[in-house]
């Protein structure tokens, strides 16, 4: 059973081995997070030129001295033989791992999912049909037309003010309850006086 958790890769060691499409996509998630991203492959596709200079790139055959230091890895190689040989070692080695063609064999699975800034909607069928977990994040992208980036920031940090100036545990649940209810507009007013209040 996959347990829905947000995993902080922020300047960690991902290893994707695989140079081919699935792999592609993997890295470039995992670019969009922050993760310090290393990609051993045999060959690679042309679109890994585009992003050659954000990841480290080791054109061998996979062998385990290559993701002995990693904090997650994915197997998307071509070779079924490989991968499960991936999933083995990272197995004897507590690194947690995404097999992209074996789901018994994954500690963890990719959602499909939708950043807006800070805000992030996933979609998972628990490997069921990707293709619909897709089909219902492109549904749920048309209801969030507009970039939350600036809104959940601001949200962020007035409900920061909420929690350091009200310690009445009764009206602050209600003014932070307030606040989801407000446009950018209002918020940003209702931030500024917030900041003005030396309790609320
Ligand atoms: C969501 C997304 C995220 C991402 O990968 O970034 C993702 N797959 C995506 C696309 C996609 N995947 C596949 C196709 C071709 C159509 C088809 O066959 O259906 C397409 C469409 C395309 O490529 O366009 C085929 C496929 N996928 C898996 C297998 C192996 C297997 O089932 O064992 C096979 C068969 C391989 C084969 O044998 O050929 C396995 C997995 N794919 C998952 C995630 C995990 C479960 C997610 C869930 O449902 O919760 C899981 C279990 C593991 C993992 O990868 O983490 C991304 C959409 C992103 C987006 O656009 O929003
Ligand atoms: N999880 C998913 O979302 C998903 C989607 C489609 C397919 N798949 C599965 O993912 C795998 C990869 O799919 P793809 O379309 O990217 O394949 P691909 O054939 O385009 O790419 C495979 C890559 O693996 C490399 N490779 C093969 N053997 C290797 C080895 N021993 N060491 C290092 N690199 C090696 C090849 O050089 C190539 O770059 C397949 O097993 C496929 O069934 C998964």
């Amino acid at each position: 059973m996959f347990y829905p958790m947000m995993i902080n890769v922020k300047n960690k060691k991902v290893s994707v081995v695989g140079g081919g499409r699935v792999a592609y996509r993997k890295v470039k998630t995992f670019l969009k997070y922050g993760a310090d991203v290393k990609v051993i492959s045999i060959n690679f596709i042309n679109k890994f030129e585009k992003i050659k200079d954000k990841i480290e790139i080791i054109k061998d055959k996979y062998t385990p001295e290559y993701i002995k230091n990693s904090f997650l890895v994915v197997a998307a190689t071509s070779s079924k033989e490989t991968n499960e040989k991936i999933a083995l070692f990272c197995k004897e080695n507590k690194i947690l791992c995404n097999i992209a063609d074996d789901i018994q064999l994954s500690d963890f699975i990719v959602p499909s999912s939708i950043k807006k800034g800070d805000l992030i909607v996933s979609v998972s069928t628990s490997g069921k049909s990707p293709l619909l977990a897709r089909k219902i994040r492109k549904e749920i992208e048309e209801i969030f037309p507009y970039e939350y980036d600036d809104y959940v920031n601001t949200l962020g940090e007035t409900r920061r003010l909420v929690i350091e100036k009200c310690k009445d545990e009764k009206r602050k649940n209600k003014l932070l309850n307030e606040l989801i209810d407000l446009d950018l507009e209002e918020l940003k007013k209702r931030r500024e006086k917030y900041e003005d209040c030396s309790r609320l």
